[in-house]
């Protein structure tokens, strides 16, 4: 662990070890962006006298609640479910939907903590939060998924609406998911309110874009950080990790831009493509058919499928993990470094670990970290609740451009602040204050709530 959390910021980190006993992922977020902050006091001393950070600590509202649902065999399953509000200062809680069961406390916990300062750099009218199920989607039928997403709804409608909480999909919840929980939320509030969900089907209400905006802005992210090196994607060996949305759409984005990418995975294993990854394929594998990753190495012989193998020995120049929390470890960190690699983007939340994170910014590579650089998921969903606010629908042409603006003002903004606050190149201390700041401003500004 970093050593460098500031004297003052320390016991605000002791008492949230104290006050969330065992929530392992969230004291890890939270630590990486109290080390941040303690230059942000000096400059600020009102947010030390408002006690900003202990209250930005603590969520608003934290709602647990039992999730009963029947199999195809009429068996009956309880599951847990999760909302976390973390903060609303500059809008509707804001943030997705996890259905993996892995989910805790400690992981809804730690990605609503993360959306709190990503949301805030997008610039958009966004508040923080986060939720889901340990509900495993994998194997369950088309009708399993619908009852579950009806039940899971029938109890967290109350707290959404489009001025107070608006859910969206992260893993394991995507297009389909969303659709049965709109579907549901509009049944029992007897409410068409597009606003209410974001990642809607095109044709009743979602935004043309935001399927592809979280690949598509980590994409943009990372070419902004290469850019201030004088580099470009063009002709670079690219890794991806994941092979679900976020991994799919980033993939299209760095061939597009002319990079090649020769991985990607699941949880089971990795495919190794030298020759540069069919991406309609896994689109086929993974959207349509749900199929495991594996199958990839049955249509393409000289591709090769390397059951629980670490995708990052494999050598590439740009990495962009976009599976899960803590997939690069210190030690993974230090062979992609060994191997060339000038700069990694994360799609995914948290995929480093501080060990990870520390070798990165010590190699002095382009390191975007996740709150900046996969930003454009959120931010296209802000932009799907302004053509519902309006009962408008924009072209993919526009939606784009809007996107590709808002992950460049990001990549600027977190740049200046490191340089700001003595940091140059350093995204992770730009990204941490400058997305601080900016809701530490709002929660002064309307008091002690
Ligand atoms: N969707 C969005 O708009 C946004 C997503 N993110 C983050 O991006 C990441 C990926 O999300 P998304 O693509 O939407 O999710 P998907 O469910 O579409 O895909 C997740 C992918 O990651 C793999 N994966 C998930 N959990 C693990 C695990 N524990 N170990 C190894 N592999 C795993 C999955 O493999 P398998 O099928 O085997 O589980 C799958 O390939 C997450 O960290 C999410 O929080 C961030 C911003 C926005
Ligand atoms: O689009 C959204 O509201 C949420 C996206 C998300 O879950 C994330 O940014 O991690």
């Amino acid at each position: 662990m970093s050593p460098q959390i500031d004297e003052k910021v320390e016991p605000i980190f002791q008492e949230v070890l104290k006050r969330n006993p065992g929530e392992v992922e969230f004291h890890q977020a939270v630590r990486e962006v109290l080390e941040s902050l303690g230059p942000v006091l000096v400059k600020h001393p009102e947010f030390a006298d408002r006690k900003i950070i202990e209250r930005i600590c603590e969520p608003e509202r934290q709602i647990i609640f039992r999730v009963p649902w029947q199999d195809d065999n009429g068996n009956v399953h309880i599951n847990r479910g999760f909302r976390v509000e973390f903060n609303s200062s500059l809008g509707p809680f804001k943030g997705g939907l996890r259905f993996h069961p892995s989910v805790y406390l400690g992981i809804i916990k730690f990605l609503g903590f993360e959306q709190i300062f990503k949301n805030s750099l997008t610039g958009l009218p966004i508040g923080g939060g986060k939720g889901g199920s340990d509900f495993d989607p994998k194997g369950k039928s088309d009708n399993e998924i619908m009852r579950f997403c009806q039940s899971f709804m029938t109890e967290l409608y109350r707290h959404l609406g489009e001025h107070t909480d608006v859910p969206a999909g992260d893993i394991g919840v995507g297009g389909r998911e969303i659709g049965y929980m709109f579907g549901q939320y509009k049944r029992i509030t007897n409410r068409y309110e597009p606003g209410v969900l974001t990642g809607k089907g095109l044709d009743w209400g979602g935004s043309l874009v935001r399927t592809e905006a979280t690949g598509y802005g980590a994409t943009f992210f990372v070419d902004a950080m290469l850019k201030v090196r004088k580099e470009a994607f063009d002709g670079k060996i690219c890794s991806v990790s994941g092979s679900g949305n976020v991994a799919i759409y980033t993939i299209e984005k760095i061939h597009q831009l002319g990079g090649k990418c020769i991985t990607c995975s699941d949880s089971n294993g990795v495919i190794y493509h030298e020759k540069g990854l069919d991406l309609n394929l896994i689109k086929q594998l993974k959207e349509v058919e749900r199929r495991r990753i594996e199958d990839y190495a049955k249509y393409h012989k000289d591709a090769k499928y390397i059951p629980n193998g670490n995708i990052w020995e494999i050598p590439c120049q740009v990495a962009m993990p976009s599976a899960t929390q803590n997939e690069i470890n210190g030690k993974d960190a230090a062979t992609l470094v060994k191997n060339g690699v000038i700069a990694v983007g994360e799609g995914a939340n948290m995929p480093t670990t501080p060990e990870g994170v520390k070798v990165f910014l010590e190699a002095n590579i382009a390191y975007g970290p996740g709150k900046a650089a996969n930003a454009g998921g959120v931010a296209t969903s802000a932009l799907e609740m302004q053509q519902n606010a309006c009962r408008d629908a924009w072209t993919f042409e526009y939606t784009e451009q809007r996107l590709a603006q808002i992950m460049k003002n990001i990549h600027d903004t977190c740049y200046q602040t490191a340089e700001e606050y003595g940091t140059p190149g350093n995204y992770v201390n730009g990204a941490n204050i400058a997305g601080f700041i900016k809701v530490a401003k709002a929660m002064v500004a309307h008091g002690l709530i």
